[in-house]
């Protein structure tokens, strides 16, 4: 329920005036309404339904009224009024409905966009533990649901307004009747709770379910080949059939749910009107006003019980989906990277690790970097090596700020800094993955996605740097060529030049590269070693490689193993410490 009211104090918050202006008018339609209702009573005594010797004092007025105007214009009269009260509820429906949408859409932007900027400025601890799939699932269909049921909650209060307002009435008209049909609603609510419950516990699995299907979907696309080649077709439609089914029948329990609970208050509604009628006319000898008192009555009140009820159903569905939007947003607002330093002045001569360790896990012991101390000097090259899972990807990672170290110092220039400098340093950075990323798009929006006032010429200048020119302009749209998902159009090392074209293209004054030219040719590698070493002694460059052939011009090589610094020094000198791990890394691989 907290979930709930948080979400409510938030739409509070957005709509405000607006959201009170709404209910007001919501609660001015009922009013309009009721009255309505009344004007019923004159018409059927001007058609001679009622006749003016009925013990019906409270709307005896009516009567009087209607005799005020001349015989032959009544019932014109009341047929105009008729039309014109229900011309000015139905503007006042459609103006709300508008008003309430607009409220509604407003909201669902609002939560979106703010519940976006947490995820995208929570660490990288966060973005570690969750699944894309399930944040691309809250993103798109589970806020959703909060705007849908936050609407619920709105309806619900204004449907409690509406229903004051007409209590009021009928309560004026009958109050025995009407306290009749409260206590029978409250009871009927009462024994009704399992209904809301039921609906929690289906939203639940509503959840989990969109959860599924969407992480699902994902590694289906993103796996096609792997599907393809291993030829698992038909186990992967076999998982969509089932689980698109079981999602049907979820869908289909809480619609059983829903008209079973619809049922129950239809027949209710009946049975309490046979019930009330029979004893009226039996035990009181009631009127035929009273009688049509009774069903009037029983007619504008009874409905209002089934919406209040409907409404807190629909809420109890849109629970799981209020609990788990708040949940990701606290869990991303407690990850949240404090804010850049405004103005951090590049390092002068280096930065340096000490005693640094680090862990994913806080929970084991295994550390993925260990008592790590390394010096990174300014405008040189240094390269790291060493086995697979030695800790070179997070290393690199802890020096963009992507990691926090649980113990250890960071050192620029001889000063010690907290390690919120390495955050604020990583606009200084560029870097190249693994596994680099091209966004949707041409060539040119990759490009200009790091810097907005991007020339063709830098692009080209780029693009040639990274020994991606020839290629680009081999394209049948050159720099305008739509790259598709991912850059599946591309081959691998054609991604990762146009990946290391972009880091280019930043000309920030560190350039990291993480294994950036695995996938490339002799040729094109060559290349880019050439750039690189051309820009010797003006930009510090930090690359990973498993090739050692490609490190040769690197003015010191870091060697990691189990998560340790085992060597540091000159790519020479190690080379030549016949009983080091880089020696032995060397002529493993033949250099
Ligand atoms: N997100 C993660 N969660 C938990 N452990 C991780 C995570 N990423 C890496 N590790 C672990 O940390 C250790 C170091 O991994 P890292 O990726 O830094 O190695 P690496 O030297 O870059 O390996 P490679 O050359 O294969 O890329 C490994 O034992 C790895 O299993």
């Amino acid at each position: 329920m907290k979930d709930v009211q948080y979400f409510i104090k938030q739409i509070h918050q957005f709509a405000g005036m607006k959201l009170y202006g709404t209910m007001g008018l919501m609660g001015l339609m009922s009013l309009i309404e009721g009255a309505a209702l009344l004007m019923i009573i004159p018409l059927l005594y001007f058609i001679g339904v009622l006749d003016m010797s009925m013990d019906i004092r409270q709307i005896q007025f009516l009567f009087e009224w209607i005799q005020q105007i001349p015989e032959n214009y009544r019932l014109l009269f009341i047929l105009t009024f008729y039309v014109f009260v229900v011309l000015v509820v139905q503007w006042l429906k459609k103006y709300t409905q508008l008003r309430h949408a607009s409220i509604q859409y407003g909201f669902l932007h609002k939560v979106r966009t703010t519940l976006h900027e947490k995820i995208l400025i929570a660490d990288w601890g966060f973005h570690l533990q969750k699944k894309s799939s399930d944040i691309v699932h809250i993103l798109l269909t589970e806020t959703g649901k909060i705007s849908s049921g936050t609407n619920a909650v709105l309806q619900l209060f204004s449907q409690a307004l509406f229903t004051i307002i007409q209590i009021g009435i009928a309560f004026w008209l009958s109050p025995g009747i009407t306290l009749f049909v409260l206590g029978a609603g409250v009871i009927l609510m009462f024994f009704s709770k399992k209904f809301v419950r039921r609906s929690i516990k289906l939203g639940q699995r509503n959840f989990e379910l969109g959860e599924q299907y969407m992480a699902g979907l994902n590694d289906n696309a993103a796996g096609i080949k792997e599907i393809k080649v291993n030829g698992l077709e038909d186990r992967k439609q076999e998982w969509y059939d089932n689980h698109t089914q079981a999602i049907n029948n979820e869908q289909m329990a809480f619609l059983r749910l829903r008209s079973s609970s619809y049922f129950r208050y239809k027949v209710t509604s009946a049975v309490l009107i046979a019930l009330f009628i029979f004893g009226a006319l039996q035990f009181f000898q009631a009127q035929a006003a009273q009688l049509l008192l009774i069903v009037l009555i029983f007619s504008r009140l009874w409905p209002r019980v089934t919406t209040i009820q409907n409404a807190m159903e629909q809420i109890g569905a849109f629970m799981p989906a209020f609990y788990r939007v708040r949940k990701i947003e606290k869990e991303a607002d407690a990850n949240a990277e404090n804010k850049l330093i405004a103005s951090v002045l590049s390092p002068k001569s280096l930065i340096e690790l000490r005693d640094v360790s680090f862990s994913y896990d806080s929970r084991t012991d295994v550390k993925a970097l260990s008592h790590v101390s390394a010096e990174f000097p300014i405008k040189q090259t240094t390269a790291i090596v060493g086995k697979s899972g030695a800790g070179k990807s997070t290393l690199i990672d802890l020096l963009m700020g992507l990691h926090r170290p649980n113990a250890g110092m960071i050192v620029v220039d001889g000063e010690e800094k907290s390690s919120d400098y390495l955050l604020s340093l990583r606009p200084q950075m560029s870097y190249v993955s693994q596994d680099p990323h091209i966004f949707q798009g041409t060539i040119r929006n990759n490009l200009s996605l790091v810097k907005t006032e991007v020339t063709d010429f830098e692009m080209w200048e780029a693009l040639r740097f990274a020994a991606a020119d020839e290629f680009v302009q081999k394209l049948p749209d050159g720099l305008d060529t739509e790259l598709g998902d991912r850059g599946v159009r591309l081959s691998g090392g054609e991604r990762q030049r146009l990946v290391l074209a972009r880091a280019i293209l930043r000309q920030t004054p560190v350039l990291i590269l993480d294994e950036a030219t695995s996938a490339l040719d002799s040729d094109n590698e060559q290349k880019i070693q050439q750039a690189l070493e051309n820009m010797r002694g003006r930009m510090t460059v930090i690359v990973i490689a498993h090739r050692l052939s490609t490190i040769r011009h690197a003015d010191q090589v870091l060697v990691l193993e189990g998560g340790r610094v085992i060597q540091q020094g000159g790519y020479q000198t190690l080379a030549r410490e016949q009983n080091g791990a880089f020696h032995e890394l060397l002529q493993k691989q033949q250099v």
